[in-house]
């Protein structure tokens, strides 16, 4: 083939990438999209920066972006790096008094404030905020189910109040929120939260046009580890039906995802985190990319 040709096909398609962005730009305009930025896609700089460029993206068309970060693996390292045992139960790290003073200083210490760096490369868009600011986030303790019985994880959080006016004062100012998933009880004591369960809650609290969750793999595979089984759309009533044969990681985002379209967001999606620029991928394009969950059709009938 030529490469004039070859110059030519580049050209066309690249017109059509932008061509096909607008009915989405109109649709997306002035809503709120939250964005869960997993630890585990955190791991290359090139991907953070492209990831730091999409958020401004959003934002200067007009696209109200609030990012909820995680940093599972980072709150890991530093623990070995202090000589701390860490552990996970049903996909959940087990928090006692001291863990949790790891997690507070990596999430909101080190993990959010790359990312707050990162976006304001690009303009003085990025305030970092955590669950315990302005009453952002209460949470109350939750145990997990492992082997079918109710298992105490320590100081580890569900959340189940948000009170979203600091999130919105900052979108009316036109910043990005970049959100650390720590938050207290209601007696003040500081729990981890895991970050899917806390960017579902409040993408339903800020009524979010869509919830993305970014993570280091394609989508959800419906029989893991069955590459065949990759889904691009599942309703909320089978979601929840496939819940319990999850497996570890999965089992906090794909309830965070049933839980954020039950609670009213239009769509979640689990996405490649590893693929560059993949939340433009998937908010400005027809096919869109990773798996989309959709209210079912006992959801609708109750609407
Ligand atoms: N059914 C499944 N579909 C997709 N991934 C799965 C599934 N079951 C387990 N996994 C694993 O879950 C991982 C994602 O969870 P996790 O590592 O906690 O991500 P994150 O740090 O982004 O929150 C994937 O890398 C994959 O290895
Ligand atoms: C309770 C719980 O498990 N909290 C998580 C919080 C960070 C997180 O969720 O990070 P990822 O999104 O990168 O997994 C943890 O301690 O690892």
């Amino acid at each position: 083939m030529n490469t004039d040709l070859i110059a030519d096909i580049t050209a066309h398609q690249k017109a059509h990438v932008l061509a096909e962005a607008l009915p989405w730009l109109q649709k997306f305009r002035d809503k709120i999209v939250v964005v869960k930025y997993g630890g585990n896609a955190m791991v290359d700089d090139g991907l953070k920066t492209a990831f730091a460029a999409d958020m401004a993206f959003l934002r200067t068309v007009g696209i109200h972006p609030v990012v909820v970060h995680g940093g599972g693996p980072q709150i890991t390292a530093m623990l070995k790096r202090l000589g701390m045992e860490g552990e996970f139960r049903g996909g959940f790290r087990v928090t006692t008094p001291e863990v949790m003073d790891v997690v507070r200083m990596v999430l909101f210490g080190q993990v959010g404030r790359e990312l707050v760096g990162l976006v304001n490369s690009h303009g003085p868009y990025a305030v970092g905020i955590s669950g315990e600011d302005a009453r952002l986030f209460t949470a109350t303790r939750r145990t997990v189910v492992v082997d079918g019985a109710a298992t105490d994880i320590g100081l580890v959080g569900d959340v189940t109040t948000v009170e979203p006016a600091a999130v919105l004062d900052l979108i009316a100012a036109g910043r990005i929120p970049v959100v650390s998933t720590i938050a207290p009880d209601v007696d003040g004591v500081v729990h981890n939260i895991n970050a899917d369960t806390a960017a579902a809650a409040l993408a339903e609290a800020l009524g979010a046009e869509k919830l993305v969750v970014l993570t280091d793999v394609e989508g959800l595979y419906t029989n893991w580890p069955d590459r065949g089984s990759l889904t691009s759309r599942i309703d909320t009533d089978s979601l929840a039906r496939l819940l319990p044969s999850l497996d570890s990681g999965m089992v906090p985002k794909m309830e965070a995802c049933l839980r954020a379209v039950q609670g009213g967001v239009p769509s979640a999606h689990v996405i490649d985190g590893r693929q560059p620029h993949s939340v433009l991928l998937e908010l400005f394009t027809e096919e869109g990319i990773g798996t989309m969950v959709v209210p079912g059709p006992d959801q609708k009938g109750l609407s």
